[in-house]
């Protein structure tokens, strides 16, 4: 497609006789009526035809932009004429809301389409911010920007709830999930008290890492029983799920569990019959295992008719991500912008900035897009856990030959010998 014009118009062609005039993004694409329901949006890329009768052999012809609001946010911006200038005055106070002022969303990375909007606005930092997903989206457009040669930075900030981002020590967002978390986990522990036999059970985000629940378990001492994803376990049996509730019931009379979202995904699949399913950006839906969790713990004591039990469900997941951050997440936070504008200001490109064993480092993009962090159930922490709650560890003998063989390498810091060649090629850990 070929693109002409002057700030009134804007001409498209394409082939077969394709021609697009072009217009320029309405403002109220921001209004927030629009953002809650993704299908109000119209596609980026429809266009209406002028003529709608046709012939085989005549030509595609004028056609104009379809009128409605489009989305932005997240890898979308950059598709967008509608930027904001991020000045002091603006940032001041936005580490005290939730949410993001940027917008955020899945899929629509066209890196194609990304590079040419940097190229065509001479930018020459990008910094990027957000989780695993994102990682990978700023690693393909580093490549793409070194294939075309282009004198520009990209820096990566890592920012999830998940903490599944692996190499640093954690991510920004992590500490305060795990805050927040214990005031779901404090109800649930009020209510499991104040009925015989009450049993709370709270799922917190984790699709593929279990480190929310963990770490929330652990500091909240209040909690019986901790379900992630790398733990796989099973309800019915001898060591089981069901069984060790009516043994911590039988004792205490009530308990907590605690469950990430990404628990049990297998079991879920197989009862339920369920099709696999992925959002926009590729990550696996995933079908809810707290209501799945909930109606299998009541069914099964209803059918053993010895306990009569009184279950509540708590789901506090988005009230989690949504609050504003914690001091110390808003310290970490201040340290991850300098590194990464340092970093980028000296000339390196095509790292995430992340603290490694304590220090802060720029880590090359490779690194961090390998694979994903994850909770390691045959390291101590997760023992300590086990420890703390005494629940069952669903492990037999062969669960835990094939834990160790998959087991990550402790994170190492690379080789460290930086040199002036390397600026706009960084290969290795920087500190
Ligand atoms: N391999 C990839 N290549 C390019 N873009 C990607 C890739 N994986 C994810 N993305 C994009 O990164 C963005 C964020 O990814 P997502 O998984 O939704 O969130 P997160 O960054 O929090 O993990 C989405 O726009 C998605 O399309
Ligand atoms: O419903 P949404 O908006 O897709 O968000 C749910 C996801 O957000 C997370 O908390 C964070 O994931 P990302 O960092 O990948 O966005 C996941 O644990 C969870 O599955
Ligand atoms: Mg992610």
């Amino acid at each position: 497609m070929e693109t002409s014009g002057n700030s009134q118009r804007k001409i498209v062609t394409g082939d077969a006789g394709y021609v697009l005039e072009d217009t320029y993004p309405n403002p109220l694409q921001d209004n927030p009526a629009y953002s809650v329901v993704k299908q109000y949006f119209v596609n980026a890329d429809d266009t209406v035809a002028q003529k709608i009768v046709v012939h085989e052999s005549s030509p595609r012809g004028t056609h104009f932009r379809r009128a409605g609001p489009r989305q932005r946010g997240g890898y979308r911006g950059f598709y967008s004429r509608n930027t904001i200038p991020l000045t002091p005055k603006v940032v001041n106070d936005i580490h005290k809301r939730g949410g993001t002022i940027l917008g955020t969303s899945r899929g629509g990375h066209n890196t194609t389409k990304i590079v040419d909007s940097i190229q065509d606005r001479g930018i020459n930092q990008v910094y990027v911010i957000g989780g695993d997903g994102t990682q990978k989206g700023a690693s393909v457009i580093y490549e793409e920007i070194r294939r075309r040669g282009l004198k520009v930075s990209v820096a990566g900030i890592p920012k999830t709830i998940d903490n599944d981002i692996p190499v640093i020590d954690k991510s920004f967002g992590f500490d305060t999930a795990v805050e927040e978390a214990q005031r779901g986990i404090n109800a649930a522990h009020v209510e499991a008290e104040s009925f015989e036999n009450g049993i709370g059970l709270v799922k917190l985000m984790g699709r593929n890492s279990g480190f929310i629940a963990m770490y929330a378990t652990l500091a909240s001492r209040d909690v019986d029983c901790c379900l992630i994803p790398e733990s796989p376990f099973y309800l019915e049996g001898a060591g089981g799920l069901f069984e060790f509730i009516g043994k911590r019931l039988k004792e205490n009379g009530h308990m907590v569990i605690v469950t990430a979202e990404g628990a049990g995904q297998e079991l879920l699949s197989e009862s339920l019959h369920s099709i696999d399913q992925q959002d926009a950006s590729g990550n696996k839906l995933l079908q809810d295992v707290g209501l799945w969790l909930s109606q299998r713990i009541r069914d099964h004591f209803s059918r053993q008719k010895k306990m009569t039990i009184n279950l509540k469900y708590i789901d506090p997941t988005y009230m989690i991500r949504a609050i504003p951050s914690i001091a110390s997440d808003n310290v970490y936070c201040t340290l991850l912008a300098q590194s990464a504008v340092h970093g980028a200001m000296a000339g390196y490109t095509g790292f995430t900035v992340g603290p490694v064993n304590g220090r802060h480092a720029y880590i090359p993009f490779y690194r961090i897009i390998e694979r994903q962090n994850k909770v390691v159930i045959t390291d101590r922490m997760w023992a300590r856990l086990l420890s703390s709650t005494n629940q069952p560890s669903f492990l037999s003998s062969k669960d835990i030959i094939e834990a160790n063989k998959e087991e990550e390498p402790p994170t190492q810091l690379l080789e460290d010998n930086c040199s002036s060649d390397d600026k706009l090629d960084t290969k290795r850990i920087m500190c």
